[in-house]
């Protein structure tokens, strides 16, 4: 379920200033709405209602006053450890205009918010995880949705609104997105610290009268996090392990009461925006009360969820009702000329809290079993050793025999999951040379397996040279006009020519060396020599096998 926090500000000057009367309290993980003219609330004037989190930053003498740090060490901590594990994460700050949103996000110079705090503690994390057989990758990007119309925060060419606006398109797999937008590699903290700051003062802010620097917008902050790691095995094969996952952070826009009286320019130009971020809240509140009213639902039938009414719930589909592991912080006044915006915003909050995403590890599946496994067998052992206390009881003696045997059976599944992945590896290795070797990226093409030594064509054709690579896999390898037939762990090049034999020459690759010998006197050349007997290739080695297939030798 979306876990869900609210959190309590102190009196502004305004509400300082009237006199307000505090018409919130927290107990624990509840909250208590004092009003006596309420008439849905108890006799005594109290309505009450519970979540995952609350948060009383009314006021700093209290012993259960909740700082920054409180706030990110439970909210900021949970979206970055699952983010580590290879989720989707999303935190999205909800609340009236003024009531804490931004200040919980961002926060000030000397009182930094959940955002910085997450990037700091990410970039800590790679440190603590520096190794050589692992590689990370942070990308961010920044956007604002202004009036329905999504600008690029950290596109430095933005000036004023001229900006053009973006679009949201959908990944058939990976949900929407937002096309074209700028995203940033960043090796350091100080480095988003910059992109942060840069973004933040592009935002549209403006002064209301509820908060001197308003938000006017919603700020959608995205982390790309790549988890790459390298794994040697036993069978000399090294696997590559890559989890994905997405942070977004959002600062939603404040929702605010519409006032009917006569406007001045100025309020005018705020009222319009005010419609506007209404407009896409209440989109956000009919998805939330769509999925509210699926979680309720025992039926088949699946419910229309209006994510396409806003730009807003367009982009943050897979947060809400997908894969994601998300997070609702919202932001309350504790003023009592506020109260009616605060019960509005508990009883969002109080829906959100039903809503249950379906969250998933973004790895590869041979990985998720692999890894399953592996933190099973770690189980196991742990269970067997806490069972090893010399007993004579004999049931004690069933169990660690019992534990033992699961154990052994995990083992074995791991040692095939290991074998398969191989075997995949190696067939896909076959059906690329089969293929031409070849691999296209977006910018064209490149050639992705760096750690096997390679064949790769030489053509008189200059635009014809380079464009097939033979993985050569640790193990032999049968070259040959007729090699579909190659026995057990075997890899095999097909070629096709009057001068190739069935089976024309072998290529053993062991320990980092690769030799190449003729079977039966085939026709066989290195460096323009023939060869009789296994030959030992060198990089840059031009191989050629029969009379017009020619090759370079490449050993990374
Ligand atoms: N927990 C808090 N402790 C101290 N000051 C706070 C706290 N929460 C909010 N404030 C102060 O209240 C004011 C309004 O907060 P903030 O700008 O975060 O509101 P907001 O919900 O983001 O508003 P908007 O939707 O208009 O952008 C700011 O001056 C901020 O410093």
């Amino acid at each position: 379920s979306i876990r869900v926090a609210i959190r309590v500000r102190p009196f502004n000057a305004r509400e300082a200033a009237r006199g307000c009367r505090c018409c919130v309290e927290m107990e624990g993980n509840r909250v208590v709405l004092n009003n006596e003219r309420d008439r849905g609330a108890n006799e005594d004037g109290k309505r009450f209602f519970s979540f995952d989190h609350c948060y009383w930053s009314h006021d700093r003498s209290c012993d259960n006053y909740a700082s920054q740090a409180t706030v990110y060490n439970e909210l900021g901590k949970f979206a970055l450890d699952n983010a580590v594990s290879g989720y989707n994460v999303c935190l999205f700050a909800y609340g009236q205009t003024g009531s804490g949103k931004s200040y919980s996000m961002i926060g000030e110079e000397d009182e930094k918010g959940i955002v910085p705090r997450v990037v700091q503690d990410l970039f800590k994390y790679m440190e603590s995880q520096k190794d050589e057989n692992v590689a990370f990758e942070v990308v961010t990007s920044m956007t604002e949705i202004y009036k329905e119309k999504i600008f690029d925060l950290l596109n430095p060419s933005l000036s004023g609104r001229s900006n053009s606006d973006l679009r949201v398109r959908e990944h058939p797999k990976h949900g929407p997105y937002i096309e074209g937008l700028t995203a940033m590699t960043a090796n350091s903290y100080a480095e988003i610290e910059r992109q942060l700051a840069f973004g933040y003062r592009a935002r549209s802010v403006a002064s209301t009268n509820m908060n001197d620097a308003s938000s006017r917008a919603h700020t959608i902050f995205s982390i790309k996090f790549c988890q790459t790691s390298l794994e040697q095995l036993q069978t000399g094969f090294a696997r590559e392990t890559k989890k994905v996952s997405h942070i977004n952070l959002v600062d939603l826009a404040g929702s605010e009461r519409q006032s009917s009286r006569q406007l001045s320019g100025v309020e005018q130009a705020r009222f319009k925006e005010g419609i506007a971020i209404n407009k896409s809240l209440s989109a956000l509140a009919n998805c939330i009360f769509a999925l509210y009213k699926q979680s309720q639902s025992n039926l088949k039938e699946k419910i229309h969820i209006p994510y396409r009414d806003s730009q807003l719930t367009w982009l943050l589909k897979e947060s809400l009702g997908g894969n994601a592991k998300t997070i609702m912080l919202a932001a309350i006044s504790p003023a009592d000329i506020n109260y009616e915006e605060t019960l509005s915003t508990l009883q969002y909050a109080s829906r959100a809290k039903r809503i249950k995403t379906n969250a998933i590890v973004n790895e590869d599946t041979n990985d998720r079993i692999i890894r399953e496994l592996r933190a099973e067998i770690e189980r196991l052992r742990r269970q067997v050793a806490g069972q090893q206390v010399p007993s004579p009881v004999s049931e004690a003696d069933l169990e660690v025999q019992r534990l033992r045997q699961q154990l052994q059976e995990s083992q074995k599944m791991i040692e095939q999951m290991n074998q398969h992945w191989n075997e995949e590896r190696r067939s896909k290795q076959l059906s690329r040379s089969s293929m031409g070797g070849l691999s296209f990226s977006g910018n064209g093409l490149y050639i992705d397996d760096q750690m096997c030594p390679q064949l790769v064509n030489l053509n008189e054709d200059p635009l014809m040279t380079e464009c097939l690579v033979y993985f050569l896999s640790p193990g032999l390898t049968i070259v040959g006009s007729e090699v579909e037939d190659v026995e057990g762990d075997n890899n095999s090049i097909p070629l096709v020519s009057q001068t190739i034999a069935p089976h024309h020459c072998r290529i053993q690759s062991e320990g980092g060396q690769v030799t190449i010998e003729p079977i039966e006197g085939a026709l066989t050349f290195v460096n323009g020599r023939r060869i009789d007997e296994a030959t030992l290739l060198r990089q840059g080695n031009r191989v050629m096998v029969g009379t017009s297939h020619i090759f370079r030798f490449n050993d990374p």
